[in-house]
């Protein structure tokens, strides 16, 4: 019996939403969170899928921007609420779901999909590749210790929740989406992550303003009691305009009274070892994959991002699910465009979609045979071409 995939009417939502929610293994979504949920969600975002008549599975795709190397922000679909009911799954219930949002992101002329995997292992079948990581970070207050040279200036100050509410968004919008990886947020995604804040656990709002007072970086945090008299306050949100808003925003947090541990998920090169005056109390709990991009549309993903190097490098793309894409391309520091020539790399879109944002060096996908390598010269200069300054980080839950 095969499945049939169409976008769902609103008056579905809310069975899609359980079937999203069992999959996960969470409870339902209570009738006061799907009152907020509900009103962020545009029609012709949710598909389902259904298997004898039942809906059997379903995602959804709302649209945003994602940040390139290069600065350039490009259409892109996010990619949330997938699931398929326990006993429904292995039967391409998943697969069909994808295939039909994959073509509906290209008609809305996203240039890239995205998403946060639950799993690893599901979604490079369908062309995505891990594109940044963030590091969880664990600080123990009492033994934090910053040096004296660590970028200082400007005030840190608390916000009220309803201020937070309105200025949160606004400096997100300022000065949020600065570093490859980074996506825009809908006013949607603030009013239903405002809504989670819970009246019975303390929620911070720090924001600090430079030495002008003009604001340039907040941290969103939350108490955790631990057991005991230990208290965690976990960061869900840090985003500075600069290295002194980041550095005065962790200073506020570690001298917060009763709280014994910080934890956070931030980027890997954010330099909070170099800030201490011991390294090692800044603990790198784990390492993992955070955004995974998609290229819907290879040639004017290409385009969009910017590459260094000195010499281009023809590489061959393929792709099963988006045949539009298939072809060779000539990418150097001077663009990217489709050539004639002979490839010197064969690669798939999801090896393609890991290295697009810079997280990754082509010689290690290489070196994973993840990569084709028709002529080995090639390597070190696609190395070179490809590289980022920064590392890409996404920071956005989704
Ligand atoms: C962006 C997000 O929302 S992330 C959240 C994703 N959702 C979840 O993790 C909820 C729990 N899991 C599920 O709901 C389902 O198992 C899903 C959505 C992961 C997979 O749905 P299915 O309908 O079973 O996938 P489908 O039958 O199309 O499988 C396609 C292929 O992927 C493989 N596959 C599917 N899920 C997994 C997995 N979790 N791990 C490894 N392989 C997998 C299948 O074996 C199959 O391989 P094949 O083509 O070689 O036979």
């Amino acid at each position: 019996m095969g499945v049939d995939v169409r976008a769902l009417d609103p008056a579905e939502y809310r069975a899609a939403q359980d079937v999203f929610m069992a999959a996960l293994m969470r409870p339902p979504t209570t009738d006061e969170q799907w009152r907020v949920r509900e009103g962020t969600i545009r029609q012709g975002d949710v598909l389902g899928g259904f298997h004898d008549g039942t809906l059997a599975g379903t995602t959804r795709l709302f649209g945003s921007t994602l940040r390139v190397p290069g600065g350039a922000a490009v259409p892109a679909g996010a990619v949330t609420a997938v699931g398929v009911r326990a006993d429904k799954t292995r039967r391409g219930v998943l697969t069909a779901l994808m295939r039909a949002q994959l073509t509906d992101a290209k008609n809305r002329g996203h240039v890239v999909a995205m998403l946060h995997a639950s799993e690893a292992a599901i979604y490079g079948r369908f062309g995505y590749g891990a594109a940044t990581r963030a590091r969880q970070v664990r600080l123990t207050i009492a033994s934090v210790k910053w040096r004296d040279d660590m970028p200082r200036g400007g005030a840190v100050r608390l916000v009220d929740r309803a201020d937070a509410e309105k200025l949160l968004p606004e400096l997100y919008r300022r000065i949020g989406t600065a570093r490859p990886g980074m996506m825009e947020r809908s006013d949607g995604w603030w009013r239903v992550g405002f809504s989670r804040h819970e009246q019975r656990s303390l929620y911070g709002y720090a924001v600090h303003s430079d030495e002008h007072g003009d604001d340039d970086g907040y941290a969103l945090y939350h108490a955790v009691p631990l057991g005991g008299d230990d208290i965690k306050l976990q960061v869900h949100d840090l985003v500075a305009a600069t290295s002194t808003a980041a550095a005065e925003l962790w200073r506020f947090l570690t001298g917060i009274d009763l709280a014994t541990e910080i934890e956070a998920a931030r980027p890997v090169d954010e330099p909070l070892e170099w800030w201490l005056q011991d390294a090692r109390q800044c603990r790198t709990v784990d390492v993992f994959d955070d955004l995974w991009v998609r290229l819907v549309d290879v040639p004017a993903a290409l385009h969009a991002r910017t590459f260094g190097g000195s010499t281009p490098v023809v590489i061959e793309v393929r792709d099963r699910i988006l045949p539009q894409n298939d072809g060779v391309y000539r990418i150097g520091s001077d663009g990217a465009e489709r050539s004639e020539r002979s490839p010197q790399l064969v690669m798939d879109v999801e090896s393609l979609g890991a290295l697009y944002l810079g997280d990754v060096s082509v010689s290690t996908v290489a070196a994973a045979n993840r990569v084709e390598v028709r002529d080995p010269a090639a390597l070190e200069d696609a190395d070179a071409v490809f590289t980022t300054p920064r590392q890409p980080w996404c920071g956005t839950h989704f």
